[in-house]
């Protein structure tokens, strides 16, 4: 749980890590100096301990020169008459202390009188105490206190420092005591100090010796220290207070005061705590891979499942895919897709290339070098193509296609514009047409035929005449037109009966048609038993042609007419002809052929009356 937190959180916990690691090494660290600090407390009080001693051992030393000096001194009544004993008992205690440089008795004029030894102390020979002198004032208090006294420390005559013990000499058994002088012990400092340290066991002690500030004395073993710290110990000599004695600290007075043992705990501390930090990394280090293994493993989990999602996702498209081009393929209708820009076939179907009689490689080769042996109007068809995908419209067209035998096949083609990945495509269906051609075609004619006579009806008549009229107004021709009327037909049905009078009429159809010569005449019933020719280009005279051609088929029908006075039917037809030119119209024409008809008719029937350009009508 708490491996979890920490490797959710790693820079917080790098953080506590970091932070108890100082903790700690501050920790032992502080330790390690308040072990070293206790050490140096006890190094200090050995110390102090051993200048104890040695400030007791030299107090000692000389309070018993200073009792010896005084003893001579207590002698001095005794023996100041006769100081050949006084002097034997000096040189005595000048055997006994080495440290002395010379016992001297001084006058009470304060003159040197008497000096022992002599040999080396003759300079001091005659020697005065003046008020100069620093000792002057130590002379007159121990005189007038009739107590011994130690001077200051001062420069001996013959080098290095002395102290001198002043005893006054009184002379009691006279009354008032009478005063002699003094009897002064000088001593040498570094003599009374070397024997000391040389006798003592805390030889190897590195001490100073100090009157007040002055150093007197000095020693240094060789294992001396340069520490900050020193001892110092009071050292009262003939009640002169300004003495003291510093010590300072030895390698071997540490070694012998101090362990290891700091030294050994700050090292397994600093091993302990950078043990437990590592530890402590490593678990996080640990408990992170831990997380990241985990979170690899879900995504790698996930990304598994999304794989095999995926996979089944693509089966599934894979087979609705090869399901679609299945479907594609064996559609009856052709399915091609062409790219633009640039335009290209991209796909097409099998029933492109089985439909057409290649192969789909040959087919791809012909569309690509050769595309107008498929389609005759391949290039027209792609330029409007093109146009269509620039205005992303959609579009029917009606192509025909040669298949590999030379067979034409209409093709209703649907093209749909769609734009995918930033391009456009085309999207193609192509069907054969050619059945619902031949119906439209055949409802075209339908409508436009007469049920009975199989002619051309009134309605394609209208149409016919105004097409006519159009072109042979482009082509600044005439356009020639017969109404044909059947004469006395009324009493044709009547007397054969109405059956009869649609055959005839059917004879009559067919005859009229059999007989008109040049492409695009047409006959058509106009109504009834009337129809009406459309003679494109003709003018009156060959209007007149035509007619005659009529009359003379009719009349070779020979189809009986019981009331008619030539005993079979006969037609009337009447003629015109107009230039299609500005003014003129079709209503024009068929007027004026109306009315050569009507003249026809009036005229006895069975002939033709002609109404051409110039007729005034
Ligand atoms: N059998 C048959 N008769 C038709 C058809 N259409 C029109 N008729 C007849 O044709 C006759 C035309 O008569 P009318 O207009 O009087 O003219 P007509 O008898 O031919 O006399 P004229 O035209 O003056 O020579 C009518 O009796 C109609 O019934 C048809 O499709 N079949």
């Amino acid at each position: 749980m708490l491996a979890q937190r920490a490797s959710r959180h790693p820079q917080v916990t790098h953080a506590i890590i970091s932070l108890l690691f100082v903790t700690l090494i501050a920790g032992i660290l502080s330790g390690w100096q308040a072990m070293l600090n206790a050490e140096q407390e006890q190094s200090k009080a050995r110390l102090q301990l051993e200048t104890d001693a040695i400030a007791e051992q030299l107090q000692i030393r000389f309070e018993m020169q200073a009792q010896a000096l005084q003893r001579l001194g207590d002698r001095w009544p005794l023996h100041h008459d006769n100081r050949h004993f006084w002097e034997q008992d000096v040189r005595a205690l000048l055997t006994g202390f080495n440290n002395f440089q010379a016992i001297e008795w001084l006058d009470s004029q304060y003159r040197l009188q008497w000096i022992e030894p002599l040999a080396g102390n003759e300079e001091a020979v005659d020697f005065v105490y003046t008020p100069a002198h620093s000792n002057y004032s130590v002379l007159k208090q121990a005189q007038n206190t009739q107590t011994p006294l130690l001077s200051n420390s001062f420069t001996l005559l013959q080098g290095g420092h002395g102290l001198a013990y002043f005893v006054p000499l009184y002379r009691t058994t006279n009354e008032p005591a009478s005063f002699d002088g003094f009897l002064i012990g000088v001593f040498r400092v570094e003599v009374l100090l070397a024997d000391l340290l040389r006798e003592e066991r805390n030889y190897q002690l590195s001490i100073d010796f100090r009157d007040e500030e002055q150093l007197l004395f000095s020693h240094r073993t060789e294992d001396t220290l340069q520490k900050s710290w020193s001892v110092s110990s009071p050292v009262l000599l003939g009640r002169n207070s300004g003495f003291h004695i510093t010590a300072m600290p030895t390698a071997s007075l540490m070694a012998s005061s101090t362990t290891h043992l700091p030294l050994l705990i700050l090292i397994s501390g600093l091993l302990a705590c950078v043990s437990l930090c590592y530890a402590l990394w490593l678990a996080l280090l640990s408990a992170q891979r831990l997380q990241a293994l985990s979170a690899s493993n879900h995504q790698l989990q996930q990304e598994i499942v999304r794989r095999q999602s995926v996979e089944e996702s693509l089966h599934q498209n894979q087979a609705q895919y090869k399901l679609l081009l299945d479907m594609t393929n064996y559609s009856h209708d052709a399915l091609f897709i062409i790219g633009m820009n640039p335009q290209e076939l991209v796909y097409l179907n099998r029933t492109c290339w089985i439909s057409l009689g290649y192969t789909e490689e040959e087919l791809r080769q012909i569309i690509a070098i050769a595309p107008a042996d498929i389609m005759p109007d391949a290039l027209r068809w792609s330029l409007e193509l093109r146009e269509l995908a620039e205005r992303g419209g959609n579009s029917i067209y009606q192509q025909h296609v040669t298949t590999r035998q030379g067979k034409t096949i209409p093709l209703e083609i649907s093209v749909q514009h769609l734009n995918r990945y930033g391009r456009a495509y085309l999207i193609c269906v192509g069907r054969n047409n050619s059945e619902q051609l031949e119906v439209a075609a055949r409802l075209q004619q339908l409508s436009q035929q007469d049920g009975l006579t199989g002619l051309y009806n009134r309605r394609y008549f209208d149409e016919a005449l105004d097409r006519e009229w159009r072109r042979a107004r482009r082509q600044s021709g005439p356009l020639g037109l017969l109404m044909l009327d059947v004469d006395h037909f009324k009493a044709f049905n009547d007397s054969l009966g109405h059956q009869a009078g649609d055959d005839a009429l059917k004879q009559l159809a067919k005859a009229m048609s059999e007989n008109l010569l040049r492409e695009g005449e047409a006959v058509c019933r106009y109504g009834g038993e009337e129809f009406a020719v459309i003679l494109p280009g003709a003018d009156i005279s060959q209007c007149a042609e035509v007619a005659r051609h009529l009359h003379a088929a009719v009349k070779e029908l020979q189809i009986a007419h019981p009331s008619s006075r030539q005993s079979w039917l006969t037609v009337s037809i009447g003629a015109a002809s107009l230039p299609a030119v500005e003014g003129e119209h079709p209503e024009s024409l068929i007027s004026l052929a109306d009315k050569a008809l009507y003249q026809a008719k009036a005229a006895g029937r069975n002939q033709t009356f002609l109404y051409g350009a110039d007729d005034p009508g």
